[in-house]
């Protein structure tokens, strides 16, 4: 199969989607793959080195969407992108449709199938091709909290630690899962106080059983919430149900309990955030203010640490990127439910339910897709 990776083009994103280990590999399988010039750098990968694995360089973006049969990304295809995808073709990157009726709309009247890394799942419940990406973004999120609670940039002024004689930073980080687990730990290394949020008890149990007294779990009730966000320095969103657009758990109305510089960090900003306040931002311009609370809602976060983030991502999806090339997305779907249930968009069809239900569109389901000629 031909293989094609694009330079990204949402702003200030450096990672790719094909790291040189991940072609390597691709080519050891017999594949081609084509990579546009430059795409790598921003990760520290130059064309000599995707070259010296035996990959192709292609000068344009339109030369690797014109040839490849799939297309690897990182995040979400931009309009410019969308417009070079057709019918048949495979295009394997994050997609966050939920919140996205312009580019679900243009994946649909492409013809292409379409498969997330967020909706693919694992054996033990898990998302493997999200994981990776809310493991940094959620080490991260204490550290742009931190930076935007600095005056400065409108914050309140509080250091994360305190120092003697001074209290630390209220922490309140709303879903235990991947982001916030992670979330939880870097905030409490950094000396903070920190609560988290979650519905689900036994996540509360094993965060627990695993952290101890590093942290306090508590149950995410709209009450507990509603305190833990007016006490907080901080409040960190990590909230998912997956493919489904994130559940607004804080209102407008609730920021004007908040501390005036308190700071919202929304992770789950990428499936259109928790607060009824976040909308998305860029690194190039990562903070706003509504209330006298900042809200950083960065939705490519992991893009800050493009090296790091890039091997880390190469790593979980070059599994499935070769098991999509070897034996072609459908009879790589028909062997692995949990990579069929990454399938978001086939041949004009929405084949993901909570995407559909957030978009007021009929979703047909994975199985029904493959189940066509
Ligand atoms: N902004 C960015 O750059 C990035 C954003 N993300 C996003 O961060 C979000 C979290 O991802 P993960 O931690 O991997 O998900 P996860 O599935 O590991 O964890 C989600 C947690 O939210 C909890 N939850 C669900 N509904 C809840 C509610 N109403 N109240 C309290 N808790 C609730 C679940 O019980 C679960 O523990 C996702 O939207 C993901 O796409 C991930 C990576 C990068
Ligand atoms: C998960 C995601 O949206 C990102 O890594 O940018
Ligand atoms: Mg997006």
């Amino acid at each position: 199969m031909l293989i094609g990776c694009p330079t990204e083009i949402k702003p200030q994103e450096f990672r790719v989607g094909v790291t040189p280990a991940a072609a390597r590999e691709a080519v050891t399988h017999g594949h081609d793959v084509l990579i546009q010039s430059g795409a790598g750098v921003g990760a520290g990968f130059s064309d000599e080195d995707y070259s010296a694995v035996g990959a192709r360089i292609a000068t344009t973006a339109a030369e690797v969407f014109a040839e490849a049969e799939m297309v690897v990304k990182v995040k979400e295809p931009q309009a410019a992108e969308r417009a070079m995808l057709r019918k048949g073709q495979l295009l394997f990157t994050y997609l966050h449709l939920a919140p996205d009726p312009d580019q679900t709309r243009d994946l649909l009247a492409s013809g292409a199938t379409c498969i997330a890394y967020e909706t693919v799942t694992d054996a033990r419940g898990g998302l493997p091709l999200l994981a990776p990406m809310s493991e940094v973004a959620g080490r991260l999120a204490p550290q742009m909290g931190a930076w935007s609670l600095q005056k400065a940039n409108g914050g309140r002024g509080v250091l994360m630690g305190g120092v003697p004689g001074v209290t630390p930073a209220k922490v309140a980080v709303i879903g235990g899962g991947v982001v916030g687990t992670f979330a939880a730990r870097v905030a409490a290394g950094m000396g903070a106080d920190v609560t988290v949020l979650d519905r689900s008890l036994p996540r509360m149990r094993y965060l627990d059983d695993t952290f101890g007294n590093v942290f306090r779990t508590r149950y995410a009730s709209g009450e507990n919430t509603a305190e833990m966000v007016a006490e907080a320095d901080m409040v960190i969103g990590a909230v998912l149900v997956p493919g489904a657009a994130a559940p607004k758990l804080v209102s407008r109305a609730q920021l004007a309990t908040m501390k005036p510089g308190a700071v919202i960090v929304d992770v789950a900003i990428d499936q259109g955030g928790c607060f009824e306040t976040s909308k998305a931002t860029t690194h190039q311009d990562p903070i706003y203010e509504v209330d006298g609370v900042v809200h950083y809602c960065v939705a490519n976060m992991p893009g800050a640490v493009a090296r790091t983030s890039t091997i880390a991502l190469g790593n979980a999806t070059m599994p499935y990127m070769l098991a999509l090339a070897d034996k072609g997305w459908r009879t790589a779907c028909k062997a692995d439910a949990h990579l069929a249930a990454g399938l978001n968009v086939h041949a004009g069809q929405l084949t993901n339910a909570p995407v559909g239900e957030a978009l007021g569109i009929e979703a047909i389901t994975p199985a029904m897709a493959l189940s066509h000629a």
